[in-house]
């Protein structure tokens, strides 16, 4: 297996050799909005129940990166793409593949709330209900349970058909996470979910991940690297659209085998 190349961004090193399962393997991956080359030749293994950080300055792809794994990135018309995404070993980026059915299984946090104008158990009940779950007690037994398992359910038991936007910023992205979680997705993609909130709201939101990796593999975007370091187990470090070193997260912060992942972690540049 190959070591740390930056010149093609194959980067599996040794020390990330591991028995976990590969959830998300990422092949010669590029991408192209129109003629801007954002994703060049990705090769990233994301393995199951951890956290991988994905890190690096503004505009290097990193939530480009993201909305590729859930084909959020379609949206976009111009977009274009080569190489393979396998998520559980099928491919992603084939046209047969629903990104319906994908998205029930890869959810996603996106760096603002963005609760809907609805009550907060009408926002936790939709997505089951869009799935065809219509029984009430089945419902709210799908409520109180993702909301405990975002660690909101205390504090907004009592006001369950108060509308989402009376809460606070750091609840409402707990709502967020729990309405991902109501339609038991196996990985959530997280864009910068905390860069919109207070510290303390923050550390919830970052105590709430430690706690979300037992069951499910989370991929966080963040420009932020303490907290990286702090609830990553792997670290992928982008630039210019290429990942440029991909290593757990205690080796990237301590002994970094690329100059410019160094720079940047130090505070050189970005
Ligand atoms: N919809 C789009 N159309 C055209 N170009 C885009 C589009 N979205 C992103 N890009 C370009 O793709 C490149 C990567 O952008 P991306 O948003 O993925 O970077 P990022 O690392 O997430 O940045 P940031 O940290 O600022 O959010 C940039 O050059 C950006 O200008």
């Amino acid at each position: 297996m190959s070591l740390s190349i930056a010149k093609d961004s194959v980067i599996p090193t040794e020390s990330l050799h591991t028995d976990k399962k590969i959830v998300f393997d990422t092949k010669d991956l590029n991408l192209w909005y129109g003629d801007t080359h954002a994703l060049k030749d990705i090769n990233l293994s994301v393995y199951e129940k951890e956290v991988t950080a994905i890190i690096g300055p503004s505009g290097c792809g990193k939530s480009t990166y993201l909305k590729t794994l859930n084909r959020m990135v379609e949206l976009v018309p111009t977009v274009s793409t080569s190489g393979v995404i396998t998520y559980n070993d099928r491919e992603i980026l084939n046209k047969n593949f629903k990104a319906e059915e994908l998205r029930t299984n890869v959810g996603m946090v996106f760096q603002k709330p963005n609760p809907f104008p609805k009550s907060i158990y009408d926002n936790i009940a939709y997505g089951p209900k869009i799935h065809g779950i219509r029984n009430k007690k089945v419902l709210d037994e799908i409520v109180e349970k993702s909301l405990r398992g975002a660690y909101i359910w205390d504090e907004v038991k009592d006001r369950l058909k108060e509308n989402a936007y009376g809460l606070s910023g750091g609840q409402q992205q707990r709502i967020c996470i729990a309405r991902t979680l109501a339609i038991e997705p196996d990985v959530i993609l997280m864009d910068e979910p905390t860069s919109a909130l207070d510290p303390k709201s923050t550390h919830k939101i970052e105590d709430l991940i430690q706690e979300l990796k037992q069951d499910y593999s989370i991929i966080i975007v963040t420009h932020n690297m303490q907290q990286a370091a702090r609830i990553s187990d792997r670290t992928a470090f982008f630039l210019n659209g290429e990942v440029i070193e991909y290593d757990k997260t205690d080796t990237i912060f301590t002994n970094p085998s690329d100059q410019r992942t160094e720079d940047y972690i130090s505070g050189r540049f970005g």
